[in-house]
């Protein structure tokens, strides 16, 4: 995998915790107004997973690597993001863009996270969709 430079977040943590990895799947985007993007088509799906805390948990983890790449290799990998409950075709808040995208991935993991007893953030996400297209998510209640 190639290694990258990702733009920073700036945060009040001491430790920063960054998972990569790819997934491949196909969506389309279901609106007259997207072009070809319309058409279904597949993608494979580059993102890095920033995540900060304060406290570190008995095994001496922020959070276990391979738990945040499961959350969303796990549901995602080989799969038409369109047929996941979890996207809508009728509202544009739920369509699968890159942006819709990034933001689910953020919900999914700091779900998880939020369950765990040393309350890890996660206050990025990273999701290059093509060589030339990416998007970053980060949660407006982690900006002071
Ligand atoms: N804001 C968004 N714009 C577009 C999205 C999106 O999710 N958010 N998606 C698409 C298409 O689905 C496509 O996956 C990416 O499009 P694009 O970057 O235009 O891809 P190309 O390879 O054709 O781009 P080049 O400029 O030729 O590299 C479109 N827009
Ligand atoms: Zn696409």
């Amino acid at each position: 995998m190639m290694q990258q430079i990702y733009p920073v977040t700036e945060h009040p943590y001491a430790y920063e915790l960054n998972k990569d990895f790819q997934f491949a799947a196909a969506h389309y985007v279901p609106h007259r107004d997207a072009g070809k993007c319309q058409n279904m088509h597949g993608h494979t799906y580059f993102t890095n997973i920033t995540i900060a805390g304060d406290e570190l948990d008995h095994t001496g983890f922020l959070v276990d690597f391979k738990h945040i790449k499961d959350l969303i290799h796990k549901r995602f990998d080989h799969r038409i993001m369109n047929e996941d409950t979890i996207f809508s075709d009728q509202d544009a808040e739920y369509f699968p863009t890159t942006e819709v995208v990034a933001r689910t991935i953020y919900e999914i993991i700091q779900a998880h996270l939020d369950l765990l007893p040393n309350k890890p953030i996660c206050v990025q996400v990273y999701l290059r969709e093509t060589p030339t297209s990416y998007c970053i998510y980060r949660p407006k209640e982690n900006k002071s």
